[in-house]
């Protein structure tokens, strides 16, 4: 085998998910073993994803990787963990075509490429940890030809990032936390497809693309030290809302998944507050966007928007339907309008055709806005020109893909290393 030259590759697709129930604390550090279960929903991977190929060929000398296209260290904890994870899982590997055949005990001694981009900012607070470990190991299993299901995967994936591990789904998901100290039972399960409620339309404004302050990470290990509104949310809150989310997605009930995620999200900013010192991830721009979907929610007597922010300022809202999107974003785009001179198609990106039903397509649309109604005048007026770097419009999305298409590979089929 040593003397051979051939690379072996796959590349796979893997989205980001947005939690509406949160997971913030962790009992392990180590084995990332949280505090309690969460529920996410995953967003669209043809707005938001991650791409990553891994190859292996008896040339490497060593595993690397190059993230976003510069070469990163492999060393962490994290990495190395679920790299020891899944060559552990390696099965027998032939392509017949190509003349490769790797048995289950050469995968020790093989050593691995991979290269990975994110289509959105990374560390911005967008889950770019989830969908990148989620799509490392996916990859690799695929690679390595590792039978084991999405699950079993996921708790790989865990060890990556905590959240990550909903990642290996699509639609609605739940990470239950488990119980063992193995964290073999620390898993995520589908609640349902991407297609069971394909009404809802995703508007994420992106307050803030610069990298954060306190990482998840380590914003969490000092609420868990520090924080005893987290020991009564993990112990009395979350189990209950968990029940009432997964009723709430069950029967596609949005008054209830509305009221649940707001508040999910409001509790894990006040855990924030509790920490101490005490953690600040939204800002001005993410109160006044909580203030819009609140008043317009409590005007139209029954909620239409429901909003979660995670550890960063940026808002994520979730729209009962289309024609609420649309009224969503012209409400959105008259209060926080781009700089001058911004194209509008760079300014709301993702599944930007809501703009021509909002009537947004065209030059001076923006200034031609009315204010909504029932918010006028409380809000404050469109002062907050730029507070928004952009939108991205998205929804309910599928589960992790392996692209076939040779020429999506971000490493080259010959050397093996970035195109
Ligand atoms: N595509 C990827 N493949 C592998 N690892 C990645 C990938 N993208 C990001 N990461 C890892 O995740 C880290 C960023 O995680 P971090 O939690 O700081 O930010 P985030 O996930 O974007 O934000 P948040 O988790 O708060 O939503 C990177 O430094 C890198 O180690
Ligand atoms: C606020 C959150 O987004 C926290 C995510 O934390 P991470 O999964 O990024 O943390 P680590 O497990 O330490 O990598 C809530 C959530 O996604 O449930």
């Amino acid at each position: 085998m040593a003397a051979e030259k051939w690379v072996y590759m796959v590349t796979a697709q893997t989205p980001t998910n947005i939690a509406v129930i949160k997971y913030w604390g962790k009992r392990d550090e180590v084995r990332i073993l949280p505090v309690n279960d969460s529920i996410s929903v995953t967003l669209d991977p043809d707005h938001l994803c991650t791409v990553t190929t891994v190859a292996v060929s008896p040339a490497f000398d060593q595993d690397r990787m190059w993230l976003n296209g510069k070469e990163i260290s492999l060393s962490g904890s994290r990495y190395q963990n679920c790299l020891r994870e899944i060559r552990g899982r390696a099965g027998d590997v032939e392509d017949k075509d190509k003349g490769i055949k790797i048995a289950k005990k050469d995968w020790e001694k093989l050593h691995l490429h991979i290269a990975s981009h994110n289509n959105f900012p990374t560390a911005a607070g967008l889950a770019s940890s989830a969908a990148g470990f989620a799509c490392l190991v996916f990859s690799l299993a695929k690679l390595m030809n590792v039978n084991e299901d999405p699950s079993h995967l996921s708790a790989i994936a865990r060890q990556g990032s905590g959240s990550a591990c909903r990642s290996l789904f699509g639609g609605f998901v739940k990470w239950t936390m488990g119980s063992k100290e193995d964290g073999s039972d620390s898993v995520a399960v589908q609640l349902a497809d991407e297609k069971h409620w394909d009404d809802l339309v995703i508007i994420i404004a992106v307050v803030s693309s610069r990298q954060k302050e306190t990482s998840s990470t380590s914003g969490m290990r000092e609420s868990v030290e520090t924080s005893l509104l987290l020991q009564h949310r993990a112990k009395e809150v979350v189990p209950k809302r968990i029940l009432a989310m997964e009723e709430a997605i069950k029967t596609r009930d949005f008054s209830s998944f509305t009221q649940l995620s707001c508040a999910d999200s409001n509790q894990f900013h006040a855990v924030c507050l509790d920490t101490s010192p005490p953690i600040f991830y939204m800002n001005d721009t993410s109160h006044r966007i909580i203030s819009l979907v609140e008043k317009w929610n409590r005007s139209e007597g029954t909620p239409q928007v429901a909003y979660t922010f995670d550890a960063g300022p940026n808002a994520v809202l979730i729209a009962r339907n289309r024609k609420v999107a649309v009224q969503l974003l012209q409400g959105l785009l008259y209060y926080f309008p781009p700089k001058s001179d911004t194209d509008m198609r760079n300014y709301v990106v993702g599944d930007n055709s809501i703009l021509k039903e909002a009537g947004l397509d065209g030059a001076n649309s923006v200034e031609n806005l009315q204010p909504p109604p029932e918010i006028k005048n409380n809000i404050g007026s469109q002062d907050q020109r730029g507070e928004v770097s952009y939108f991205i419009c998205t929804r309910p999305g599928r589960g992790p893909v392996v692209l076939p298409d040779q020429t999506q590979a971000l490493l080259d089929p010959e050397t093996g290393l970035p195109k």
